[in-house]
C-alpha cells in the first residue's frame, strides 16, 4: 500500500454538479441531511403529536429538526385566543377560542359596536347641553346653566374611556398562518415563556388600563397547535420547568402576573390554551439539569432520540453533501454559487473533520461556516463562482479559536526552540497532542533516570500538568518496560516532564512517546529529533488507536519533522492536505519495539533492538 495515495483525499467533481444545478427540496423536513432515523421518529411524532428529546453535540441540526416538525403539522388546526374583561371580577379576565381568522374580526366588531355607542353619547351629550342651555336663555339662569353643562359633561366624559376599553384583546393571532407555529424559547425566561400580566401604576380613578388589557401572551400560548422549541432545557429554572410541565399535562394554563411586587400579580386569567409539542435539545449532560418529572413524561408520551455526529461516507451520502452545500447557499442568499470542483473540496474537508475511516462529519453548522466564509472571499475577490481556490483560502482564513491558539503556540515553540526537529538526544521526544477538536500541536516530552535514592523502591516523578488518564498511562508504562526491556524501572527514579505543556495534557495518548522517552533515558540511547509521534500503549505492548491523527501529522509538518509515527490501526483516518504529502513520511507502527526500531539511532540502538526482539521471541 502506497501511504502517501492513501492519506489524500480524491474525489472526483464530476460526480456533482454545481449549486446552481442542484434541486432542492422544498420542505425542510427534506433538507435535513444524514440523520435518517431521527427524521423518521420525527414524522411519525409529528403524526401523533408526540413530545421529542433531541440529544447531540452542537450544530448538527437539532433546531432544524424541530422546525420541520412544525411544517408537518396541520396548519387548518390553529387557533386564535381572545382575552375579554370580566365585569363581575376584572381580575380574572375570560378566555375565548376561534379558528384562525375569527378573531380578528372579533375585535374589530366589537370594536365598532363601542364606536356608534360612544357617537351616540356624543348625540345625546351635545342635545343635553343645547337643551340646559336653552332653558338657561328662556329663565335667564345662564350662570346655572353653564355650572349644570360642567357637570353633565365631566360625567358623561368619566364613562366614556372605560367603555371603549372593553373590546376583547388579541392574545394569539394565527390569521392567514400557512404552516403551525415554531416559537424558539431558548433561554427564555418564566414571563416570556408562560405570559405575564404588565404592571399598572394608575389602578384607581377610571384611569388605568383594565386588567384583560394587560396580559401578555408566553411563548407555549403563541405555540399552540405548534412546536415549542427548548435548547438547554436543564439550564431552565425547576418552578419553570414545573409550569411547562403543568402547561404540557394541561394543554392549557392560566397567565397571571410573574412578579409578585407588580399589580399584575393580583390578575389571572382563566386557562388559555397552550396545545403545543415540545421539543427539546441539548448535550447529554442537559438531562442532570432537567426536571425528572419533564423528562418522564417526554419518554413516556413521546420519543428520545441521540442524533449522529457522522456519516457513512457513501456516494449517496457525498450526493446528499453536495445538496447541503447548495442549501447553505441558497439560505445565505448573499455569496455566489459553488462550482463542482468547489462542491468536491467541501466533501473532502467533511471527510476530514470526521477523524475516521470513511465517515463524513454531520457538524453541519461548522462546515457551513466554511461555505459562507469561501463564498466571502469570492465577492471579494469579485468572482461570479466559488472555485476550490476560495475553500483553500478559507480554511486558511476561517481559523476556529483553538486552531488560532495552536497556530500561535507552534510558531511560539519554534521561536523559543521548545522542541527540536533535527539531530538525536537521549531522553528527549517529540510528542503530538491536539487542542479542541481539529488541531494538532507537538508535545515534547523529556525523560530523566537516576538510580533509585530509596532502597525499596524507585518512583515516577510527573512534572508538567499531567492529567489523570495521562498519569495512569506513566505507571503503566513501567510494568511494559520491564516486560519487553527486562529492566525493572523501580530501581530507578524517573523524572518525566511534558516540556512547556499548554494545558493539563488529558488522554493516553502520549504514553508510547512517554515510554520511549523513559526507555531511552535507562538506556541511554539517543531519540532521532527529526521524528514525532501518537499512539496509546496497551499493558501488552501494542500500540493501540488515537483520535486526531490528521490533525497530529499536519501539525508535525508545520512544524518542521519529517517523520511521524502513527498507529497502524488508524492509517484510515488518515486525510492530510495535499501540501503536507511530500513534506513529511507517514509510518504505521504495530508494536513497541517498532516504535523504538524507528526512533532510537546511535550506536548502541542495534544490539539493543536484537535483544529486545529475542525475548519478543522467547515470550511467543
Ligand atoms: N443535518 C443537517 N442537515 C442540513 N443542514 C444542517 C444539518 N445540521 C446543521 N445544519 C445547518 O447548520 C445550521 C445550524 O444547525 P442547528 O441550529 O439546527 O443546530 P443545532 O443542533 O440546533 O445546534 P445547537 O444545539 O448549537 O443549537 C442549520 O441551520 C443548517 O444550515
Amino acid at each position: 500500500m502506497d501511504i502517501k495515495e492513501h492519506v489524500v483525499s480524491v474525489i472526483d467533481p464530476d460526480e456533482y454538479n454545481d449549486t446552481q444545478n442542484i434541486d432542492i427540496p422544498p420542505m425542510l423536513i427534506d433538507q435535513i441531511i444524514g440523520q435518517e432515523d431521527a427524521v423518521e421518529t420525527i414524522k411519525k411524532a409529528a403524526k401523533q403529536r408526540r413530545n421529542v428529546l433531541l440529544i447531540g453535540e452542537p450544530g448538527i441540526g437539532k433546531s432544524m429538526i424541530a422546525k420541520a416538525m412544525a411544517e408537518l403539522l396541520p396548519p387548518e388546526d390553529l387557533q386564535d385566543i381572545l382575552i375579554y374583561p370580566n365585569v363581575e371580577n376584572p381580575n380574572n379576565p375570560l378566555v375565548g377560542v376561534m379558528p384562525a381568522g375569527q378573531g380578528k374580526k372579533i375585535v374589530q366588531n366589537s370594536k365598532e359596536q363601542f364606536k356608534k355607542q360612544e357617537s351616540r353619547k356624543n348625540t345625546l351629550t351635545i342635545a343635553i347641553i343645547a337643551l340646559i342651555m336653552v332653558i338657561g336663555f328662556i329663565t335667564n339662569q345662564f350662570l346655572t346653566a353653564i355650572i349644570a353643562v360642567g357637570i353633565v359633561f365631566f360625567a358623561l366624559y368619566q364613562i366614556k374611556p372605560k367603555n371603549q376599553q372593553l373590546a376583547p384583546k388579541l392574545l394569539v393571532n394565527s390569521e392567514n398562518k400557512k404552516v403551525a407555529p415554531f416559537i424558539d424559547a431558548t433561554g427564555a425566561h418564566a414571563g416570556a415563556l408562560l405570559g405575564d400580566v404588565r404592571h399598572d401604576p394608575y389602578q384607581s380613578g377610571g384611569l388605568g388600563t383594565p386588567a384583560h388589557e394587560r396580559v401578555e401572551s408566553g411563548m407555549i400560548h403563541r405555540a399552540n397547535k405548534g412546536v415549542l422549541y427548548i435548547d438547554e432545557i436543564g439550564t431552565m429554572d425547576m418552578k419553570t420547568q414545573q409550569e411547562l410541565l403543568t402547561a404540557m399535562q394541561e394543554h392549557k394554563l392560566q397567565i397571571t402576573g410573574q412578579s409578585d411586587t407588580s399589580s399584575g400579580a393580583m390578575v389571572r386569567t382563566d386557562a388559555v390554551p397552550c396545545d403545543f409539542v415540545l421539543v427539546a435539545s441539548g448535550n447529554l449532560e442537559v438531562l442532570d439539569g432537567m426536571h425528572i418529572a419533564l423528562r418522564s413524561r417526554i419518554r413516556g408520551y413521546g420519543y428520545e432520540i441521540f442524533m449522529k455526529d457522522s456519516m457513512e461516507d457513501t456516494p449517496e451520502n457525498r450526493k446528499k453533501l453536495s445538496q447541503f452545500v447548495a442549501q447553505e447557499v441558497k439560505n445565505d442568499g448573499r455569496i455566489p454559487h459553488f462550482s463542482k470542483e468547489a462542491v468536491a473540496e467541501i466533501i473532502k474537508e467533511a471527510q476530514r473533520r470526521a477523524g475516521k475511516k470513511d465517515t463524513l462529519t454531520l457538524k453541519l453548522r461548522d462546515l457551513g461556516g466554511l461555505v459562507r466564509a469561501a463564498g466571502d472571499i469570492a465577492i471579494e475577490e469579485g468572482a461570479n463562482e466559488v472555485t476550490p481556490d476560495h475553500v483553500f483560502e478559507a480554511k486558511k482564513q476561517a481559523r476556529s479559536l483553538e486552531q488560532q491558539i495552536a497556530d500561535r503556540y507552534i510558531k511560539q515553540r519554534k521561536e523559543y526552540s521548545v522542541y527540536s526537529n533535527e539531530g538525536s538526544k537521549i531522553g528527549c521526544i517529540n510528542g503530538l497532542a491536539v487542542i479542541g477538536n481539529s488541531s494538532g500541536i507537538v508535545l515534547p516530552i523529556a525523560a530523566e533516570a537516576a538510580p533509585s535514592q530509596s532502597k525499596e523502591e524507585g518512583k515516577i516523578i510527573a512534572a508538567g500538568k499531567l492529567g489523570d488518564i495521562a498519569k495512569e498511562a506513566v505507571q503503566n508504562v513501567g510494568a511494559i518496560i520491564k516486560k519487553s526491556i527486562g529492566t525493572d524501572i523501580s530501581n530507578y527514579d524517573i523524572h518525566i516532564q511534558f516540556v512547556q505543556s499548554y494545558d493539563g495534557v488529558e488522554g493516553d495518548s502520549a504514553s508510547v512517546s512517554m515510554a520511549t522517552a523513559i526507555i531511552s533515558a535507562i538506556e541511554d540511547i539517543p531519540i532521532d529529533q527529526t521524528m514525532a509521534l501518537t499512539g496509546s500503549l496497551s499493558v501488552r505492548g501494542t500500540v493501540l488507536p488515537i483520535g486526531g491523527a490528521t490533525y497530529k501529522i499536519e501539525a508535525a509538518a508545520e512544524s518542521g519533522i519529517k517523520k511521524v509515527l502513527i498507529p497502524a490501526s488508524n492509517v484510515n483516518d488518515v486525510l492530510i492536505d495535499k501540501k503536507y504529502v511530500d513534506q513529511i513520511e507517514i509510518v504505521p507502527v504495530h508494536t513497541l519495539t517498532d516504535v523504538l526500531e524507528h526512533a532510537l539511532v546511535g550506536p548502541k540502538k542495534e544490539a539493543f533492538i536484537k535483544s529486545l526482539k529475542e525475548k519478543e521471541e522467547q515470550r511467543q
